[in-house]
């Protein structure tokens, strides 16, 4: 119903003149449907609005009478609005009819009015065919496709049925979508200009990762800017062709380039985000450094779009791996704990936990990144569980299924040492559910360094030759010294511990140590401390201000397991709360602040706000414990950078406004002085959009429940670990531009090369103890990567079966002795196209490779 609302009232809109209505109470309704039903929310300038009205429609007697209602309203007319913006760079959206004279006398009064405007035409055919059936309005706003008049002679078809339909029937729709908008909750209006809508559907927005146009490459700068033009937008409407060649045009056009952090996304990275739009169950992989993260954090984009926002669960095998792609971790997620258990025992798990539950039955697609370090019984068991809670028998209860991850890395970890690994490839739920898999084989990690790039994947392969085996010993020289310390590398923890302290010492300042409050309900002592041994949370956590650090628990969704920190400071609750209130509010008076210290206002802890930082702040009370633990230690000075957000455009401020400044720092000193709680570190960390975030890090809470959830250990500690040494396990899905890798205790398949595939260039890697012996590849790995396609292949492969459904053929999919004459055949083409060129003979090549280059040479053959 609301639906139909929203289609009637942007068509109503363009007819407005009928219309003697409410316009605010339009923009109004329009604003809360459009935040209803499409995302983002498209709003609009109440300018834009009156330049729509007045420009699209009303060039006849009526605008006269049309100016005048909205100048009692806006306080201005059209007209003067006009006058006021002729440089003001406003964008223009007209929607016009079929009727071509009035289209020209339009544009006409356009060009008139301002030298600098632009007119482009867009046609209907160039929208997806829901936006059609929403109106011109919204259309116009969803297709980002616009082309130049002068680049069109001619201004197509003008056959705006719905105007002309409306036209007669508005009076009608007033009353009927007002009843209909009884139904929303009221949304105050924006007002606000939003020129970049995409809609889910529209085959051509350019795509950018939420790293904002500031990274777009300069040409995508001056694009984005459009709104800063005068520029017209004129419908026509048309039936769309699939499959037009104008469509297909369109498609290959640059403008359809997905632009994401200043890159471009390559042709298999865009075909893969095809595939998923089509709601295909995949599957993609490709070495090290192919852009699989890139691709997927541009892939939840475009299903964010698709399926909205929170029906999208985003998660990675593991916690840093889950950060790189603002997700959370798979286990997380599921609300299956440590996933111990069978799928029976699991299941009955997240049915305990109402959240969990409905998480699992709403999404519509799940995410999992680093997919190589999930186990199959894993892999099953989500499969059992999402089958059982949303009742349906298809794979994973037909959740579109999206996976990423290179099994040549890390594979997952193995609880029982004698069993075979099991990878997710290896479950029944990957085979039952995954209908596309694609190998990425353009590596960007290393792209300015071609012979490393050939070293690594001798690597992958665990086939290293002699050679190799020299260059990669070669780099065991120290790394030139300069401002970027490199980042260290190790396999087991205690050599990450040891060269973390061994930084942490190096440190001025004062060490602060933080002693884990262990507890539960295991009598067995060798047993309980083993168990704790196993906890990330150290027992002892000694801290300095400067020391880089990581979270080790998801607090939220920009503060996760894995986020990297600094510490800048170490001061206690109340002080904290009391740096938060002037934070909160700059302007708060200084007598406010100094009654506060005197104990005449509680100082405000805002339990009230909805404030992430505050949620840290507010935990358990059998944390209080630990924080009770008084520190006697002198007093420091509170780090200047705290006072960041008082600093804002100091060259501005009048002499009382610095004293202002300065009297709030001095009470804040006095207050950290004064108040005896126990000190906890300040930390500013980096969140998953480059952004930073300052948070006073409270203690948490871990435990091994048993089967009546009674913890059988349990430990209370701050959930932060030092952070300049990692495992090779934690830097998975890193890149590393300067890195130190110590390779002397590697023991798993891949972790060799996933630490040396972190660094960019081999100027940027230094080596240690590199041993050719230890560089393996699993078996059942190599076996699985001989059945897997390139992006070419697969697109070829869904060609041919929509090409074999369409036509009806039952027969069956190509036999492999098929694809044997197949490759014999194109091996012969190939081989006499390169002796035509002159070049190597490829017969003992790679049927695979064979594919890509034969297609490469048919192009290049065809186009001369
Ligand atoms: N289309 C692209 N154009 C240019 N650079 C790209 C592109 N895609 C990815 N990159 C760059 O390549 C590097 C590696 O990308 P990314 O981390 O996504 O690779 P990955 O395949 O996930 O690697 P790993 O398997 O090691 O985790 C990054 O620095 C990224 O910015």
């Amino acid at each position: 119903m609301h639906r139909t609302a929203l289609q009637r009232l942007c068509t109503f809109k363009n007819v407005h003149r009928g219309l003697k209505s409410d316009i605010r109470l339009m923009e109004t309704n329009i604003s809360r449907l459009q935040q209803r039903y499409v995302r983002p929310a498209p709003t609009w300038d109440s300018n834009e609005l009156c330049q729509l009205l007045s420009d699209s429609d009303g060039w006849d007697d009526d605008v006269v009478k049309e100016e005048k209602k909205i100048e009692t309203r806006y306080g201005k007319t059209p007209k003067r609005i006009r006058e006021d913006e002729e440089d003001d760079d406003v964008q223009i959206v007209a929607i016009k009819t079929e009727n071509k004279r009035q289209l020209d006398q339009f544009l006409q009064r356009v060009s008139s009015r301002s030298a600098t405007a632009t007119a482009t035409a867009t046609t209907i055919d160039s929208m997806p065919l829901r936006s059609k059936t929403m109106g011109p309005v919204f259309s116009a706003l969803q297709t980002p496709v616009s082309r130049e008049r002068s680049a069109q002679p001619g201004v197509r078809s003008f056959t705006t049925s719905a105007v002309t339909q409306t036209r007669s029937t508005h009076k009608n729709n007033l009353a009927s979508y007002s009843k209909d908008l009884q139904d929303l909750p009221l949304i105050p209006p924006k007002l606000r200009r939003s020129p970049s809508f995409e809609d889910p559907e529209c085959s051509s927005p350019p795509v950018t990762t939420d790293d904002d146009a500031d990274r777009i490459e300069p040409q995508q700068k001056r694009s984005s800017k459009r709104s800063k033009n005068h520029e017209l937008v004129f419908l026509t409407q048309k039936e769309e062709r699939e499959g037009s060649e104008e469509v297909a045009s369109r498609a290959n056009s640059n403008i359809t380039k997905k632009l994401v952090q200043g890159l471009v996304l390559s042709e298999e990275q865009e075909y893969v985000i095809e595939l998923a739009k089509k709601g295909h169950n995949l599957f993609y992989t490709g070495s090290a450094g192919t852009g699989k993260s890139v691709l997927l954090r541009v892939l939840i984009k475009t299903l964010r779009r698709k399926y909205g926002n929170e029906n999208v669960a985003v998660t990675a095998s593991t916690g840093l791996a889950a950060c790189n792609i603002g997700g959370i971790t798979v286990h997380s997620f599921a609300g299956i704990g440590l996933g111990q258990g069978d799928k029976k025992a699991l299941l009955k798990k997240v049915k305990r936990s109402k959240k969990h539950c409905a998480r699992w039955s709403e999404i519509h697609a799940l995410v999992i990144d680093e997919v190589s370090m999930i186990d199959g019984d894993l892999l099953d068991n989500l499969d059992f569980i999402a089958k059982s809670l949303r009742k349906s028998w298809a794979p994973f209860g037909g959740i579109q299924i999206i996976l990423s991850g290179d099994f040549f890395q890390l594979p997952p970890v193995n609880k029982n040492n004698n069993s075979a690994t099991k990878f997710a490839f290896h479950a029944g739920a990957w085979k039952e559910a995954i209908e596309s898999t694609i190998m990425l084989q353009k590596v960007f990690r290393q792209q300015g360094d071609a012979e490393f790039v050939r070293m690594l994947n001798e690597m992958r392969m665990g086939n290293i030759s002699t050679e190799t085996e020299a260059d990669f010993k070669k780099l065991s020289r120290s790394l030139p010294e300069d401002d970027i310390i490199p980042a260290e590398l190790y396999s087991t923890r205690n050599e990450v511990d040891r060269a973390n302290m061994s930084r942490l010492n190096s440190l001025p300042g004062r060490c602060h140590t933080y002693n884990a409050i262990d507890g539960g309900i295991m009598k067995d002592e060798l047993q309980k401390q083993k168990l704790l041994s196993n906890f990330l949370a150290p027992k002892e956590l000694k801290l300095k201000i400067g020391a880089q650090v990581m979270m080790i628990k998801n607090m939220d969704e920009t503060l996760v397991n894995g986020s990297l920190g600094k510490i800048i400071d170490f001061i206690d609750q109340t002080t904290y709360m009391f740096y938060d209130t002037v934070k909160k509010n700059p302007e708060i008076e200084t007598s406010r602040l100094e009654s506060m210290i005197e104990g005449k206002i509680p100082v405000n802890d805002n339990s009230d706000e909805d404030d992430n930082n505050q949620k840290v702040i507010r935990r358990k009370s059998d944390k209080d414990s630990f924080c009770r633990v008084g520190s006697q230690l002198p007093h420091d000075k509170l780090d200047e950078s705290i006072f960041d957000f008082l600093m804002t455009d100091t060259d501005n401020l009048t002499v009382s406004q610095k004293r202002n400044i300065e009297r709030k720092k001095e009470l804040l000193e006095a207050i950290k002085e004064s108040s005896g709680g126990r000190k906890l570190p300040f930390v500013r960390f980096l969140t998953p959009d480059g952004s930073s975030r300052l948070v006073l890090v409270q203690p948490e809470d871990w435990a091994v429940e048993d089967e009546h959830q009674k913890p059988l250990v349990s430990r209370i500690q701050l959930p932060l670990m030092l952070a300049w040494a990692l495992s090779i396990h934690k830097s998975q899905g890193q890149t590393l531009p300067k890195v130190k890798v110590d390779l002397r205790r590697i023991f798993e398949k891949g972790q060799a090369y996933v630490a040396l595939s972190r660094a960019t260039c081999r100027e940027g890697l230094q080596v240690l103890n590199f041993n050719k012996s230890k560089v393996q590849a699993h078996e059942s790995v190599i076996e699985f990567y001989r059945t897997l396609t390139s992006a070419q292949e697969a697109r070829k492969r869904v060609v041919d079966s929509t090409v074999r459904k369409q036509s009806g053929s039952h027969a069956p999919a190509t036999t492999t002795k098929m694809i044997h004459k197949q490759h014999e055949v194109r091996q012969d083409r190939i081989t006499s196209m390169l002796q035509r060129k002159n070049k190597k003979n490829l017969h003992d090549l790679d049927p695979e490779i064979l594919d890509a280059v034969a297609d490469e040479y048919i192009d290049v053959d065809a186009g001369s």
